[in-house]
């Protein structure tokens, strides 16, 4: 199985704080990860070191066959997909949502700069209909609602057709039957074979697409536990992530979670 990011003793030092701690990470291509913490665990960080966005200040990430600092990170870039909330706001609220999704094909946003062949507008509305909003491609981005945005910007996100996807919070601020929608589509992704490696960032175990295969559990930047989504997302290592004890189910292949024990308010 090809290896698509390993992280060997990463640590991200920022005025004197480590926002990441001796991360040791290995991401294969058939992998589906979901990366939970609570606020500031350092879960956006740890996203944008597989962006190749961040450089560690110490370990090695290789992304993709190459070594983060040896090999020019404009070339690593591209053939990685991303959303996120940031990423979203840069949208000019104007653009066309097809441009939104063909401008990803060269890394840009404001398609103007660049011109694109018939086939990048085929692709562009293919994906617009695989995250089921095939009928928005002619709408402004500003006119959509935020879960439409959201499913723009996953489609966005696979226009470079990337080895690596990595989604950050797609469901925050997402209402019950928005969340639901996406989760869909998520899960159709995470199960698609032909998919990239995906790595999914959320603070909500309610939000985990059925297909993800791994977690991560992440807690003031140091893993808690990580490895296959069973064995990995227990009450003992969730209730240490959030440090509060919890109780976990899963029913269908969804999850969900809840305050359990006689001590359950223990916050550290
Ligand atoms: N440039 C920086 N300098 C100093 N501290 C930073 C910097 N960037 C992030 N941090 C801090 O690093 C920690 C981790 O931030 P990060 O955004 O990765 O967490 P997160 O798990 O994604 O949080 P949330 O769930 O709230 O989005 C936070 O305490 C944040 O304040």
């Amino acid at each position: 199985m090809a290896e698509v990011a390993e992280l060997v003793g990463v640590s991200i030092v920022r005025q004197g704080k480590e926002l990441l701690a001796d991360i040791d990470w290995t991401i294969d291509e058939s992998d589906r990860w979901v990366v939970i913490g609570p606020n500031g665990a350092g879960k956006t960080t740890l996203l944008q070191v597989l962006g190749a966005q961040l450089y560690p200040s110490n370990g090695m990430v290789d992304l993709l066959g190459e070594i983060v600092g040896a090999t020019d990170v404009f070339e690593i870039r591209p053939r990685i997909g991303m959303t996120s909330a940031a990423l979203a706001e840069r949208v000019p609220k104007s653009e066309r949502v097809a441009d939104v999704v063909v401008s990803a094909a060269y890394a840009v946003l404001g398609r103007w700069r660049e011109d694109y062949d018939e086939l990048d507008h085929d692709r562009a509305r293919e994906l617009l209909a695989q995250v089921g909003v095939a009928e928005l491609a002619d709408r402004t981005f500003g006119t959509l609602s935020e879960g439409e945005r959201k499913r723009v910007m996953v489609a966005r996100a696979l226009m470079s057709d990337p080895e690596l996807l990595l989604l950050d919070e797609p469901a925050a601020g997402l209402d019950v039957a928005g969340r639901e929608t996406l989760v869909a589509t998520l899960a159709r992704l995470a199960e698609d074979p032909m998919a990239p490696a995906q790595v999914l960032v959320t603070h909500h175990v309610e939000e985990i697409p059925p297909g993800i295969t791994h977690a991560l559990l992440l807690r003031e930047g140091r893993i808690v536990a990580h490895g296959p989504l069973r064995e990995t997302l227990t009450d003992a290592n969730l209730s240490e992530t959030f440090g509060i004890t919890l109780q976990v189910s899963e029913s269908g292949g969804r999850w969900t979670v809840r305050a359990g024990g006689s001590s359950a308010f223990r916050r550290r």
